[in-house]
């Protein structure tokens, strides 16, 4: 199988019955959340799963066509616990994730205002404490972000026949489906997705890019042409934030820096309480921006999910495993997920921005001193090494740590 790079990857974790897997999910994120109504119903599943259709078989179907026919879901998309949720609120931690405003973020003077050097100080803060932000002032315009989401949902309300013309094949990972089969025992995501190398322009293949809604193609030009000057913007104000030369990161990242698009369509699920509509992970990108009509999208802060919130002109911005390198850690991906609803659907839009193939990354020079010595490797095409972990069920940042 030729290996995907840079694009999100969900953790799932594998072992011999789903009680199992859920102990491994809980003590691999450090939680120590129990088990209950949960454990009773995995473990019934785990005596018969032999007699249970695999994950291949189940993957050849859209989850659309499931929820459309009402279908009870299978085993394997039964990964969260009703007891899987919040720790209590604790004072003094914070709940909301930080605001930031890329316009006064964003290098262009040479002599620095006050709120400027006042947002980098936020910006810094943030990315440290939560490994996120909510970037307003970033550019993009209302018109582009409202066309993308209506396009967005118009692809997925097609007949399925349609959106088969731009499908994936089973162990491909580009186009309309969902991921490759994870490894055995692993569980599956409540959602469907559209796949699309964008930038740089060479690796774009048109059999994936939908021909229907007519305006598709339009759309993701102009979409992710905005994308990537933002990706521009948001790697000068983190470099300018660790006092670095405001290139530093995209140096690292490399004239062929990768764009990618993924599309998500979550279905309405009957068990919200058990299923999610992506389980936890961090992304393997360098950093990720994503846009979303509905909510659902959590982010883990101080062991406890945040919810993002859903503001029309807002969109998120997720660092991935690649900055942490790239920062010698003090950028720290968080871990994420997406939960379903019974009721309504959801859509989301991922911009997944990652180095240059082949091209060796790791930690900015100008963050390595005395004080806070070397921490990673330098290495290259990580997002394959952090894709081998993914399909096992686990995270891969250790590998790149001295
Ligand atoms: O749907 C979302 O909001 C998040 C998607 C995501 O985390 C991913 O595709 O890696
Ligand atoms: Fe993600």
């Amino acid at each position: 199988m030729s290996k995907p790079r840079c694009h999100s990857h969900a953790l799932r974790l594998s072992s011999s019955s789903s009680h199992s897997r859920r102990v491994d999910f809980c003590r691999s994120f450090g939680s120590d959340q129990g088990t209950s109504n949960h454990k009773l119903m995995a473990e019934t599943i785990g005596e018969v799963s032999s007699l249970l259709p695999s994950a291949d078989i189940l993957l050849a179907r859209r989850v659309q066509e499931l929820a459309l026919n009402h279908e009870q879901p299978a085993h394997l998309y039964i990964s969260r616990n009703d007891d899987d949720d919040d720790e209590p609120r604790r004072d003094g931690i914070p709940s909301e994730i930080p605001v930031i405003d890329l316009s006064k973020a964003s290098p262009s003077d040479t002599d620095p205002s006050h709120d400027h050097r006042q947002e980098l100080h936020n910006l810094r803060s943030a990315l440290s404490e939560w490994g996120c932000f909510q970037a307003i002032g970033h550019g993009v315009p209302s018109s582009c972000l409202d066309e993308a989401r209506r396009v967005t949902r118009e692809f997925f309300q097609l007949p399925m026949d349609e959106k088969k013309k731009v499908a994936k094949g089973v162990e491909e990972m580009e186009g309309y489906g969902a991921d490759p089969v994870p490894a055995k025992g692993q569980f599956l995501d409540w959602s469907d997705r559209l796949y699309v190398e964008v930038f740089p322009e060479h690796r774009r293949k048109p059999e994936f890019w939908p021909e229907n809604p007519p305006s598709f193609r339009v759309m993701l030009e102009d979409y992710m042409t905005k994308m990537r000057m933002m990706t521009e913007q948001v790697s000068r104000a983190m470099a300018r934030s660790l006092d670095l030369e405001d290139d530093c990161f995209l140096d690292l990242f490399g004239k062929g820096a990768l764009l990618q698009g993924r599309f998500n369509y979550y279905s309405p699920c009957p068990r919200p309480d058990l299923i999610l509509g992506l389980k936890p992970h961090t992304d393997g990108t360098s950093f990720t921006v994503i846009m979303q009509d509905a909510e659902g999208l959590q982010v883990m802060r101080e062991n406890r999910w945040i919810t993002v919130p859903t503001k029309p002109d807002t969109l998120l911005v997720l660092m991935g495993d690649q900055m942490e390198i790239m920062s010698n850690g003090i950028f720290k991906p968080p871990l994420h997920r997406v939960l379903t609803h019974s009721h309504g659907d959801r859509i989301s839009i991922a911009a997944f921005y990652s180095p240059e193939p082949h091209k060796e990354i790791g930690p900015a020079d100008g963050l390595i001193n005395e004080a806070r010595p070397k921490a990673y490797k330098n290495m290259k095409d990580y997002a394959d090494i952090h894709w081998g972990y993914y399909q096992k069920g686990s995270r891969a940042i250790h590998e790149a740590k001295v």
